[in-house]
């Protein structure tokens, strides 16, 4: 990140600490504002659990995590969740049919925009109707995606967004997150996609059992390039 550049969030010797093990370990870093950060790193590094923080699904145990330079802490906890949004591995749906699911944060979203959210996410407008029991995994995380995007975050926290999508589906989400970090949100991303996170990270954040070994543009991140 270089200094015009403006940090949507700070981590500050950031340590969370679960029955007795530190899952991070003084990790202070960086997300800018406007741009794609990639958190990357070995299964069991903290990937997740950093990107928890960011919405205070978890607390840091010690250290300051900061949103537009103000500590979280200070921050009404609901409004920062609606502006900052997380999609989560494991999908949560709370409505019947996926269109009310698109409605939970926003009752009044008209028919059209269901549609075209549901395009947003590479899914038929059909699908609007479909039973969300029904749903397969990688169709239902992209209905909470499409959830989340319904609410115009200012951030959005993806965590493994195209892990369980063929190719072409999980194209349609690259895209999706390229166009939203060209309108100016903040996007951090999870993956273990090597070429994904090369091709649409602006920032990266690489961990190493906790600790934040690494941050910058991908092309200074040599564990990026072993060519998965
Ligand atoms: N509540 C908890 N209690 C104890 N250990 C936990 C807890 N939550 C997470 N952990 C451990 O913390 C470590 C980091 O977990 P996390 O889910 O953040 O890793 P990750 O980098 O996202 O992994 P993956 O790539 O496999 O999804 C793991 O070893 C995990 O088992």
């Amino acid at each position: 990140m270089n200094e015009a550049e403006v940090a949507a969030f700070q981590l500050c010797e950031v340590i969370l600490t679960r029955g007795g093990t530190r899952i991070l370990d003084r990790v202070t870093a960086v997300v800018p504002a406007g741009r794609c950060t990639a958190v990357v790193g070995a299964s069991g590094a903290g990937k997740s659990t950093l990107l928890r923080l960011l919405n205070r699904l978890d607390d840091p145990t010690r250290g300051t995590v900061r949103y537009r330079g103000t500590p979280l802490d200070q921050l009404d906890v609901l409004a920062l969740r609606r502006a900052v949004q997380l999609v989560a591995q494991q999908p949560v749906l709370l409505a019947d049919t996926v269109a009310d699911e698109l409605r939970v944060g926003r009752p009044d979203l008209p028919a059209h925009e269901v549609a075209a959210l549901l395009e947003l996410v590479g899914l038929p407008a059909g699908f609007a109707g479909r039973d969300t029991a029904s749903l397969s995994g990688g169709e239902a995380q992209r209905v909470c995606l499409a959830r989340a995007l319904a609410l115009a975050p200012q951030v959005l926290l993806l965590d493994e967004p195209t892990a369980a999508l063929d190719p072409a589906s999980a194209a349609a989400i690259e895209r999706a997150i390229h166009d939203l970090t060209a309108r100016g949100c903040t996007v951090v991303l999870v993956s273990h996609n090597h070429p994904q996170v090369r091709l649409l990270a602006h920032h990266v954040l690489l961990l190493d059992a906790g600790r934040l070994i690494a941050q910058g543009p991908a092309e200074q991140i040599p564990y990026l390039k072993a060519g998965r």
